[in-house]
């Protein structure tokens, strides 16, 4: 029997086959340091590979990748990083993302390794990923995942809020890094933050406010947002970061706990991935697909999910804004009413 011929073409799907291909060569490339090479001194493969101790055919074939994918320019026989690689992927970067990929990188594998069973039923167990949050390196990726124009620009915001001179006491939930709060305390001198973060994360949470000179200022305690209760009347702002993911199922609760904590005139801020923010479909459909088969409900919220458990909590007077190079993750400041 003849074989039918095809009437569609098969590219979609191998095209992506072979995007796995380019985010292998994307995380190698980085964690070999290859950019760092290219930095400001751009050259031909040849030169590369001897300076990185490398065999020249195959290296040549994988910068002919990273061309592709918009990492390196090709210019004769001379490669160099785009605006881009320089900003983001060398080390030397104030903005560098290699910890933030490599933990990205990890979760996919694990996902990848493990998506059949998950899609059964099996459940990731939420303690690893709980337990993960104290290690260095998932601070480190963190803490570089929030510098992708996140933290900038909500500290920016923030610091503009009419309110924010007369803050004395805030509290970071999930403060993780402790960055957010170290940025914010520096444009508030009498403004302390207490991090409320799992038991896990409050040692090495303090060890590095204290290594970068805010151990005075800033304090980490255990908290566990699914079931302790807040201080009452403690605090002038409350902010949580990427955090109320965890809790979809709560939040009006999560929201009452929160606003009993303020004083009054208080304020709370939610910093949370967005449908109406500007990242691509292609990054929110796989990020939760990500975040369901981790377990999670949804890794999005939208100013409306948030503004009427907030309502029903007692807030008010909303305004929010976009933060991130793509102005992913709404940043929304509720005031107590
Ligand atoms: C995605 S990280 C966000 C870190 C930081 N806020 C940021 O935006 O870069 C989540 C943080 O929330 C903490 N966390 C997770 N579940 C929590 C809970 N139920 N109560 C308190 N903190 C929690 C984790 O330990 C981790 O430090």
């Amino acid at each position: 029997m003849p074989f039918p011929t095809p009437k569609t073409s098969l590219a979609p799907v191998e095209h992506v086959l072979m995007e796995s291909i380019s985010a292998q060569a994307i995380i190698d490339a980085v964690r070999m340091n290859l950019f760092d090479h290219l930095s400001s001194q751009p050259m031909p493969a040849a030169v590369l590979a001897k300076a990185m101790e490398l065999k020249t055919e195959p290296l040549e074939a994988m910068l002919d990748v990273l061309v592709d994918r918009h990492l390196l320019t090709l210019d004769g026989k001379i490669y160099a990083n785009t605006e881009m690689t320089e900003e983001y992927l060398v080390s030397a970067s104030p903005l560098y993302q290699g910890k933030a990929l490599s933990l990205q990188h990890g979760h996919n594998e694990l996902l990848r390794k493990s998506l059949p069973t998950l899609l059964k039923g099996g459940t990731m167990e939420r303690e690893k990923t709980d337990e993960s949050w104290a290690e260095a390196d998932t601070m480190d990726g963190t803490l570089q995942h929030a510098l992708n124009g996140q933290l900038q620009m909500a500290v920016a915001y923030l610091k503009e809020l009419p309110e924010f001179a007369s803050f004395r006491t805030m509290a970071d939930i999930g403060g993780n890094h402790g960055h957010y709060s170290m940025e914010l305390l520096e444009h508030n001198p009498d403004l302390t933050s207490a991090i409320l973060d799992l038991p896990n994360v409050t040692a090495p949470a303090m060890q590095r406010c204290t290594a970068l000179g805010y151990g005075d200022r800033i304090t980490c305690e255990p908290f566990d947002l699914r079931s302790d209760e807040l201080p009452e009347e403690a605090y002038d702002f409350v902010f949580t970061s990427h955090i109320l993911y965890g809790c979809v199922d709560d939040l009006e609760n999560v929201f009452r706990n929160i606003h009993r904590s303020l004083k009054a005139g208080g304020c709370f801020a939610s910093h949370h991935l967005s449908r109406e923010g500007g990242a691509s479909r292609l990054y929110q459909t796989s990020v939760e697909l990500i975040t369901r088969l981790m377990g999670y409900k949804t890794h999005f919220l939208s100013g409306r999910d948030l503004e009427e458990p907030l309502t029903a909590a007692g807030f008010g007077n909303f305004t929010h804004t976009f933060t991130g190079c793509d102005g992913q993750t709404l940043l929304l400041v509720a005031r107590k009413l």
